[in-house]
This record gives C-alpha cells, structure tokens and sequence, in this order.
C-alpha cells in the first residue's frame, strides 16, 4: 500500500492508462480489460487491473491537476514500480484547424506549473514523451485511419483564469496545440525516474471557438483514445 493507494504491489501492472476522471478509469477497465479486478477506492479514486490482448495492464484515475498526477505517478513508480505510465485525457483545442474529436499525441508540455521551477530554480526543464510510445502511438493512429496530431501542449494550473484569451491567443501563435492540466508533471517525473510516459488527449471542446462535443461524440473519441493508448503500451 501506499499513502493514497490501497493496493497489493502485485495488484498493479507494469503498465498503466492515467485518466483523470476516475469514472473514466471503470468504463476502460469495464468495456476494454478482461479478467478485471478493483485494487483501489481510497478517496473514489479508482484503480483496476485486467488484461489487454492477453497483457496484463492497468487504469489508475490521477484526479485534475498538477498536484493531483503527481500524487499518483510518484506512487505508482515509487512503490508499485511502474514503468510505463500513459495519461488518457481531454483538452481544448488552441489552433483552428485543431478540430474537437482529434486525438493529440503531446510531444511535449509547456506550463505555468510551479512545481519545475521549484525543482530546478531558474532553468526551465522541457518535458518530453518517450520517443517509443509516441511511435507506437501515432503508428496505431495511422492504422486506424485517425486524424493524430502530435505537437506541443499547455499544461494549466487553472480551468478558470482571467487573461484567459489573451493567453491562449499567444500559445496558439507558437504552435501549441491544446490545454490541458496534468502532463508536464507526467513528463518530468517520468525522466526523473527514468519511466516511459505519454499524453493521449481527446478534443473535448475549443476554447477559441467554444465549439463542444456531445456527449454520444465524446463517448465515441474517447474509445478512440482509448484503443490507441492501450496498444502503444503492449506494443512496449
Ligand atoms: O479529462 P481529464 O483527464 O481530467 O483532463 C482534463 O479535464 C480536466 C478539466 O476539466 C483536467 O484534468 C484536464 O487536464
Ligand atoms: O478547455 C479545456 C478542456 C479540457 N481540459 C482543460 O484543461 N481545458
């Protein structure tokens, strides 16, 4: 067990999906795993185990945010020794011709997270996905015939902030793709630890456009997302 984790070492696989609606982790483990058991409830934050085509795999809920992902990602590789760690989550899309249902491929995640500035004072760390997964990833994209895009995301400490437009407007003229919440944390704590991690996002809305998907839509991207980040990690 650890902290917020109430789990066996055993329990969890060495390879994991992080969404971070907990809800989202029982419909991957309920509609996409087999042979599926609960290994976590502390604090609703659902945990699962199954299996994916025969590889044993798992879905942990990480909740929003920064401080959030890093509780589990530093529990999950610290006492469950997990190494291989992909977010499942959704963003709002920055560019025009980002559209909602995409499914991005976060190469990397600018931020306005504290927490690297804490680690590594004035240098500003850049966080990268593992070059394998991203391949794996992209490479079951194509296959499926999927609209990928992989580029540059920003990771928010705020879902509500007041500069929002302008800020966003800025991003999008540097060619960052989306807004999201949790993967430089993901990033950075992978390299510290020397783990393979990886964002695969789902469009939700467009924060310039205010452009949503339905639910029925959302539900539909999301297995998408969800295919395509369970096969990069079996492919590992
Ligand atoms: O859908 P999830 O994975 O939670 O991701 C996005 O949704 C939340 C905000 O609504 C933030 O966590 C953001 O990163
Ligand atoms: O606009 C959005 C959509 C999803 N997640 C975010 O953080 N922002």
């Amino acid at each position: 067990m650890s902290v917020h984790i109430g789990a066996k070492k055993e329990d969890i696989a060495d390879k994991i999906l992080l969404p971070g609606d907990p809800l989202r982790a029982k419909y991957i483990a309920e509609q996409f795993l087999d042979d599926v058991f609960c290994y976590n409830e502390v604090r609703g934050m659902y945990g699962y185990t199954g299996t994916f085509k025969g590889k044993k795999i798992s879905v942990q809920g990480t909740g929003m945010g920064v401080p959030s992902i890093s509780i589990y990602a530093n529990e999950l590789i610290q006492s469950y020794d997990v190494q291989t760690l992909i977010r499942v989550g959704t963003c709002g899309a920055l560019q025009k011709d980002v559209k909602v249902r995409d499914v991005i491929l976060a190469s990397t995640a600018t931020t306005d997270s504290q927490m690297n500035r804490m680690v590594f004072g004035g240098i500003d760390f850049a966080p990268t996905a593992d070059f394998q997964l991203l391949k794996n990833a992209y490479d079951t994209g194509q296959e499926k015939g999927l609209n990928l895009r992989v580029g540059n995301v920003f990771t928010s400490d705020s879902f509500y902030r007041d500069n929002a437009i302008e800020l966003f407007e800025l991003l999008a003229t540097y060619n960052v793709l989306a807004v999201e919440m949790e993967t430089t944390a993901l990033y950075t704590l992978a390299a510290k630890y020397d783990r393979k991690a990886l964002s695969v996002l789902t469009v939700s809305d467009h924060v310039l456009t205010g452009e949503e998907t339905s639910a029925q839509e959302r539900q539909t991207t999301f297995n998408d997302m969800i295919e395509v980040a369970l096969d990069a990690a079996i492919k590992q």
